[in-house]
């Protein structure tokens, strides 16, 4: 039995985790954090008497395994430094960290002993986009990258998109950008190492994603869509028992199927 405790359980995500571990049966939920948690209004977010309630970071004793993490950029690096620091396996599904912050984590597990996963997206339809983005890149350099996603998203562009400019930029190589003059500040989108990315956040959207690749007289256009966020589930549930008994801390869910 793996022990896991979800952090943001009061999230759109932490709640599809909460119904996730409480249906698995290798599972166990030991515990639960959000910041300012209200103990009086718990009904209905599935947590029975013997889940442990945390509102404090420095308050959280737990004999969890596993930290699954959904929470906000501005919070992931913290939560996963104290799992790591507390024994606990680490699967980060929040968006947001910086390179830096990814390593300092790396070394920290890899010192510690304490693997886990941090992974851009959980679903596999985004996990297949990468791919094959990565393997289009190699025959058609010139490519850029539209993500579209729900308007209460806090980061842009989003870590998926973010991912799939790096792995683009594996393969790539140096290849000129088409140079245009914005008349419209930040019109041509963001720039990873000349791979454009253009953000859309719009209500009514979950997670959507498309590369467009241009060739001579072609173009190629590869495209996800997260349509229920039940959907990054099977990608959840796949890492927790991995990143149990991991020894270092693993970067894309790729890497563990
Ligand atoms: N890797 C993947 O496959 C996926 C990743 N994501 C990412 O997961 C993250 C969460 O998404 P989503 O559930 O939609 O967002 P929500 O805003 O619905 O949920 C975030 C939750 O985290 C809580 N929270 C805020 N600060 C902290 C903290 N310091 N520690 C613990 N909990 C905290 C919030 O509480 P309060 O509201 O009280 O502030 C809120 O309940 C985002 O970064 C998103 O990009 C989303 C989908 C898939
Ligand atoms: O905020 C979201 O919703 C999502 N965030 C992740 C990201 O930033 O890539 C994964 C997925 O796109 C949903």
């Amino acid at each position: 039995m793996i022990k896991v405790l979800v952090a943001g359980f009061m999230g759109s995500m932490g709640q599809k985790t909460v119904s996730m571990v409480n249906e698995n049966d290798n599972f166990e939920l030991v515990g639960a954090y959000s910041p300012n948690v209200d103990v009086a209004h718990m009904q209905g977010m599935g947590l029975n008497d013997n889940v442990k309630l945390f509102g404090d970071l420095k308050d959280i004793q737990t004999d969890a395994d596993v930290w699954i993490d959904f929470t906000i950029p501005a919070a992931a690096f913290e939560n996963a430094k104290f799992a790591i620091e507390h024994g606990i396996h680490p699967v980060v599904g929040t968006s947001g960290m910086s390179d830096d912050q990814v390593s300092e984590l790396q070394k920290l597990a890899a010192d510690k002993g304490v693997g886990g996963i941090i992974a851009p997206n959980f679903g596999l339809s985004a996990v297949l986009l990468m791919k094959f983005a990565k393997e289009a890149a190699k025959y058609m350099p010139d490519v850029e990258i539209i993500e579209m996603h729900h308007a209460d998203k806090l980061d842009a562009p989003s870590g998926t998109a973010l991912s799939t400019a790096k792995m683009i930029d594996e393969v790539r190589g140096n290849h000129p950008t088409p140079k245009s003059d914005e008349t419209l500040s930040g019109v041509r989108g963001g720039d990873y190492n000349g791979i454009k990315i253009h953000s859309v956040r719009l209500p009514g959207y979950i997670a959507h994603e498309q590369v467009l690749f241009g060739g001579k007289g072609e173009a190629l256009t590869i495209r996800q869509d997260s349509f229920d966020r039940g959907s990054f589930m099977n990608g959840v549930e796949i890492a927790v028992p991995a990143a149990a008994k991991a020894t270092k801390l693993i970067v894309g869910l790729e890497n563990i199927l």
